[in-house]
């Protein structure tokens, strides 16, 4: 199928997913309001890729299949995201007395800031989910964003939170795969991504193309998922955490720090920085949302969302989606989506607490002013 057909397939497969008003529903009520045969069918696209299958042929056709995975994992999960975690798709770290959104904007504040993001610049959001970090990072800086996504429902969120908070001059959204970008090349002064590009089949695949769209002497700066040095590929309980990490999170493979640092200077880039910010024995550490102990709540503002994140809460949306997907309110596959976020929260806090994993991994990388040609870099051996 070719790149235009796909596009209008998925695009027309939104508009009978989710109808035409997107924006103005949220959370379980836009899960309401989903087309059943539609849902399903997304349901079924997403886990047919994580039957449990752990072997080479079926980590090859996730990584094949990755486009449509993706796009069906966001077509499901996406309401249950805002309805729990908020507008922004990510992880953070917590200080005490901090609250939850306090927290998520910092940490999206940071990036911009080791990024170098300037007023005026034109920036590039590789993965925007429904815009959080687009518009912080607008907002903070004064920077024009153009948010990349291969997500329709997603796109239509983000121009509608756009247009409702009176930023759409200083930002649009368009449709396309990270592997396969249309901007022209050196069209960006900076380029971010925030817990999206380790949906890459390749990193080396994703982190080629952001070279090529950012303007020499720009810099990109990513927060990227991987597994740590700690991770031991032929360990089945280390294999099992990043397994349901990929299952409950649409990953194709998570991949390990080496291979993206690797993948970054294959492609060109100068990696100016490289720190897992997950590794500073943070008091409150950043998953703690999934794991449901009260103690680190800082802020009784928050108790709501902390109820929906933790354990309990999450066993209390998986009970009453059931309830509601019975009753024909939710669309049929609802209650299978509650069971793939419950593994990747599961995964998640494993990975976390045995720091085999962090969604944190800052890499600060530099295009060169003169870059080198693509024979005259030396290239190491990745995936
Ligand atoms: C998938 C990637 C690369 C990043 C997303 C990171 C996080 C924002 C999500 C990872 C697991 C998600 C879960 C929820 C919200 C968003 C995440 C934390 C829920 C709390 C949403 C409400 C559901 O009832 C339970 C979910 C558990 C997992
Ligand atoms: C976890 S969300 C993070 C969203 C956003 N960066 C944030 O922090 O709110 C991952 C995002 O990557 C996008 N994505 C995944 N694969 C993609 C691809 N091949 N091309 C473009 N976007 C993709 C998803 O649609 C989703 O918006």
């Amino acid at each position: 199928m070719s790149k235009t057909e796909l596009r209008k397939r998925q695009a027309q497969f939104t508009r009978e997913l989710h109808g035409d008003d997107i924006g103005k529903k949220t959370g379980l009520s836009a899960l309401m309001s989903k087309n059943n045969s539609a849902q399903k069918e997304a349901v079924q696209k997403y886990l047919r890729n994580w039957d449990g299958k752990t072997d080479k042929d079926a980590e090859e056709r996730r990584l094949e299949d990755y486009n449509e995975a993706t796009h069906s994992y966001y077509n499901v999960v996406t309401d249950f995201y805002e309805y729990g975690w908020g507008s922004s798709f990510h992880f953070s770290r917590f200080y005490k007395g901090e609250s939850f959104a306090a927290s998520i904007a910092r940490h999206e504040h940071y990036l911009a800031y080791k990024a170098g993001i300037q007023k005026d610049d034109l920036v590039l959001d590789v993965g925007c989910g429904v815009g959080g970090p687009a518009r912080e990072i607008a907002r903070f800086t004064g920077c024009n964003v153009i948010g990349l996504n291969n997500n329709d429902y997603q796109i239509a969120k983000a121009k509608y939170y756009a247009k409702k908070y009176n930023l759409s001059d200083q930002m649009d959204f368009v449709k396309g795969d990270f592997m396969h970008m249309d901007f022209e090349e050196n069209t960006f002064d900076k380029v971010y991504a925030i817990e999206a590009t380790c949906h890459a089949p390749k990193l080396e695949g994703v982190y080629s193309e952001i070279y090529k769209v950012l303007k020499p002497g720009g810099t990109f700066a990513v927060y990227e998922w991987v597994m740590t040095d700690k991770y031991d590929e032929n360990n089945p309980e280390h294999r099992k955490i990043a397994y349901e990490i990929e299952l409950g999170d649409g990953i194709p493979k998570m991949f390990h720090v080496d291979v993206a640092r690797k993948a970054l200077k294959n492609c060109g880039f100068e990696v100016l920085v490289s720190e897992d910010l997950a590794d500073n024995d943070d008091e409150i550490p950043w998953y703690y949302p999934l794991t449901g102990e009260w103690k680190y709540v800082q802020n009784l503002a928050n108790l709501a969302t902390f109820f929906r994140t933790s354990y309990l809460g999450r066993q209390f949306t998986t009970a009453m989606v059931t309830v509601m997907e019975k009753l024909g309110l939710a669309p049929e596959g609802s209650k299978e989506v509650t069971a793939a976020l419950e593994n990747a929260a599961v995964g998640l806090v494993a990975g976390g607490r045995s720091k085999l994993f962090t969604p944190m991994m800052l890499f600060v990388a530099k295009k060169p002013e003169e870059p080198e040609t693509s024979s005259s870099t030396s290239k190491e051996e990745t995936q």
